[in-house]
C-alpha cells in the first residue's frame, strides 16, 4: 500500500516535471538571469573584503568609493535583471494555471455523469480550485529558484574554499542536520495536508448543501443547529490547519537556529583563525557572507521536501480526477432526418445494489408517441438517464436504427433529442438566452416558440420582455413558467425526439390543455416519449406502458379518459 503510494506520487511527480517541460524557453530565459545574478553576487563579498582590508584598514577613501560605486553597480545589474526573471517567472505561472484550469473545464464537460450524481457544486468547486492552486505551486519561486540555488551552492563552495578551507567543514555541517529534519517533517507535513484536504472537502460539501437547502432550514427553524454544526466542523478544520501550518513554523524556526548555529560556530573558529594571524578580517565578513550563499540554498533545496510535500496530496487527487472515465464521444454519425426507430433490449440497470429497471424490452418507430406511467421511484427518469446516453445499461442493448447507441458520434446522438424535465435548470441569463441557447434566432421565431409554449402572456407581462434575467436556477420565475421556457427551448431546437419526463407537472389545467392540443397537433410528426402521472396527459399516445417493480408492461385502452393523477 505504502510502496503503491510512493509509486503514485513518484509518476505524478515526472508529470509535474513534464508539464513545466513545455516552458523550456522561459525557463532558460530565467536560468541566464540567475547566472547572471550569481556572478554579480559571487563578487560582491570580495568586493566588501577589498573595501575593509584596503579601504577601512588602510585609511585609503579612493580604495572604498571605488570598491563601493562597483557594489552599487553590481546591486543594479541584479535587482534590473530581477524584474525580467519576474516576468518570465510570471508567464510559467499563468501559463500553468491557465493549463491546468483549462483541462480541469474539460475534464468537467466529460467526465461521467455519475461523478456529478456523487458531490455538489460547492464541494466540486472547492476541490479543484485548491487543487489547481496547490500543483500550480510547482511555478512556485521557490521551485524556480531551484537552479540558482545549484549555481549558489557551487560558486559559494568555491569562494569558502578559496578562503579557508578549514571553515569549509563547519559550513558543511549543515547539510546532515538540515536533511535530517526535512525528511522528519515533509512526511509529517504530506499527512497533514491529505487530513486538511479530506476534513475541507467534508465541509465545503456540507456547505453548499446547507446554501441549497437555505428555504427549508428557514422554514424548520433550523439555523441554531446548522450553526452550531458549522462551528464545531470548522473549529476541527481550523485545528489541522493550524498543525500544518505548525510544521512550517518549526521547520522555519530550526533552519534559523541553525543558522546563527553556523554563524556563530564560524564566529568562533573564524575569531581564532584572525587571533592566530591564520585569516584577515575582512577574509572572515567575507567567508560569513558567502555561507549564507550556501546555508540558505542548502536550506531551500532541502525545502523541497516540505514545498512537494504541500503539492503531492492535491496532484495525486487532481491528476485521479483527470484520468476519471470520460463519456465516449467518438462514433459514427447521424443525422436527425435519418432517425427511423429505437430499440430496448433487456435493458436492466441498477445503483449500486439497488436494481431498478429489470429486462425492459421496447421498441418505438419514427413519428409514435408512448407514454409512461408509475409509481414514484419506479425508474421513468433513469430509462430517460439511459436514452440520453448520462447512464449506461448494466446489461442488454438500447439500439438506435438497429446498431448499439455507443456506437453512434455522442454530439450527433444527443441531437436526436428534446427534453424538457421536471426539474429543469435553467442559467442565469434572459428568457432569450435560455431558449435559444446561444443560437442566433430570428424575432418570429422566438416569439412563435413562446406562443406554442404558453410563455407569450408571461412575456408580455415582463418589464423587459424576452430580455428578463430570471436568476440562479430561474430562481426569478415560477415552476410552471421554468416548465414552459424549457418547452419553448425544445420546439425551437426542432428534433425529432421528444422527451417529456413529467414536463406539465408545474403547470395550471389551462397551460396542461393547450399542452396536450399541442402535442396532438404541432407536434403530430414529432416521435415523442412521455413520463407522466396525469392521465390527462394520455389523450392522443399511441402505446401506454407502467414501469412497476423495474419491468415495463404495456397496458391498453383501459388507461385512456381516466381521472387526473392518480
Ligand atoms: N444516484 C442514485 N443513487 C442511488 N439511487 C438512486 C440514484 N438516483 C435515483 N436513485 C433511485 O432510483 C430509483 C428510480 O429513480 P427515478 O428518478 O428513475 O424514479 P422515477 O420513476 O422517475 O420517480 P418519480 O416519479 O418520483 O420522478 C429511486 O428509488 C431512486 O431513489
Amino acid at each position: 500500500m505504502e510502496q503503491n503510494m510512493k509509486n503514485t506520487e513518484k509518476r505524478i511527480l515526472q508529470k509535474i516535471l513534464k508539464s513545466m517541460s513545455h516552458y523550456k524557453w522561459e525557463i532558460g530565459g530565467i536560468t541566464l538571469c540567475y547566472l547572471i545574478v550569481t556572478a554579480t553576487s559571487f563578487l560582491s563579498p570580495i568586493l566588501i573584503a577589498q573595501i575593509t582590508d584596503k579601504g577601512m584598514l588602510q585609511k585609503n577613501m579612493q580604495m572604498i568609493l571605488t570598491f563601493s560605486l562597483l557594489l552599487l553597480g553590481f546591486a543594479a545589474v541584479e535587482q534590473l535583471i530581477g524584474i525580467g526573471e519576474s516576468r518570465l517567472f510570471l508567464r510559467i505561472r499563468n501559463h500553468i494555471r491557465l493549463q491546468f484550469g483549462a483541462d480541469v473545464f474539460e475534464k468537467l464537460l466529460k467526465i461521467k455523469y455519475s461523478y456529478y450524481k456523487e458531490s455538489n457544486s460547492n464541494e466540486i468547486l472547492e476541490r479543484i480550485t485548491t487543487d489547481v492552486d496547490r500543483v500550480s505551486m510547482v511555478a512556485d519561486r521557490g521551485i524556480m529558484y531551484l537552479v540558482q540555488f545549484v549555481l549558489r551552492i557551487i560558486s559559494g563552495f568555491i569562494g569558502l574554499c578559496y578562503i579557508s578551507w578549514k571553515l569549509t567543514l563547519v559550513v558543511i555541517l549543515i547539510i546532515p542536520i538540515k536533511f535530517g529534519l526535512a525528511k522528519l517533517l515533509s512526511e509529517k507535513k504530506k499527512k497533514k495536508v491529505g487530513a486538511c484536504i479530506t476534513s475541507s472537502n467534508q465541509l465545503s460539501s456540507w456547505y453548499g448543501d446547507m446554501i441549497n437547502g437555505i428555504r427549508e432550514i428557514r422554514m424548520w427553524n433550523l439555523q441554531y443547529a446548522k450553526k452550531e454544526h458549522y462551528i464545531k466542523e470548522q473549529k476541527k478544520l481550523l485545528e489541522l490547519e493550524k498543525d500544518m501550518e505548525m510544521t512550517d513554523a518549526v521547520n522555519m524556526s530550526l533552519d534559523g537556529f541553525l543558522e546563527w548555529l553556523i554563524t556563530c560556530l564560524l564566529y568562533l573558529f573564524g575569531g581564532y583563525l584572525v587571533c592566530t594571524n591564520g585569516l584577515t578580517i575582512g577574509g572572515v565578513i567575507a567567508f560569513i557572507s558567502y555561507s549564507k550563499y550556501v546555508t540558505g540554498p542548502i536550506s531551500a533545496l532541502l525545502d523541497m521536501k516540505m514545498i512537494f510535500a504541500g503539492i503531492l496530496p492535491s496532484a495525486v487527487r487532481l491528476y485521479s480526477f483527470l484520468d476519471d472515465d470520460e463519456e465516449s464521444g467518438e462514433g459514427d454519425p447521424i443525422r436527425p432526418e435519418q432517425f427511423e426507430e429505437m430499440e430496448f433490449e433487456n435493458v436492466s440497470f441498477a445503483y449500486e445494489e439497488k436494481k431498478i429497471l429489470k429486462q425492459i424490452h421496447f421498441k418505438i418507430k419514427r413519428g409514435e408517441k408512448i407514454a409512461i406511467i408509475g409509481k414514484n421511484g419506479s425508474g421513468k427518469t433513469t430509462l430517460f438517464q439511459l436514452l440520453i446516453r448520462l447512464l449506461e445499461p448494466a446489461e442488454g442493448m438500447i439500439r438506435l436504427n438497429h446498431k448499439e447507441i455507443s456506437a453512434y458520434q455522442i454530439k450527433d446522438y444527443r441531437n436526436l433529442f428534446g427534453l424538457v424535465s421536471q426539474d429543469v435548470y435553467l442559467f442565469a441569463d434572459s428568457i432569450r438566452d435560455n431558449i435559444s441557447l446561444g443560437e442566433k434566432l430570428e424575432p418570429d421565431q422566438m416569439e412563435e416558440a413562446c406562443k406554442k409554449s404558453g410563455l407569450s402572456e408571461f412575456v408580455q407581462s415582463l418589464p423587459n420582455g424576452i430580455s428578463q434575467t430570471i436568476g440562479k436556477n430561474g430562481s426569478k420565475v415560477s415552476g410552471g413558467e421554468k416548465q414552459k421556457i424549457a418547452l419553448a427551448r425544445a420546439l425551437l431546437k426542432n428534433r425529432p425526439i421528444i422527451l417529456l419526463d413529467e414536463a406539465t407537472s408545474n403547470m395550471d389545467v389551462e397551460s396542461d390543455a393547450d399542452f396536450t392540443r399541442l402535442i396532438k397537433e404541432e407536434l403530430k410528426d414529432k416521435t415523442i416519449l412521455m413520463i407522466t402521472h396525469r392521465y390527462t396527459n394520455l389523450e392522443g399516445m399511441d402505446r401506454i406502458f407502467e414501469l412497476s417493480e423495474g419491468r415495463l408492461v404495456e397496458r391498453g385502452e383501459e388507461m385512456h379518459g381516466k381521472d387526473r393523477n392518480h
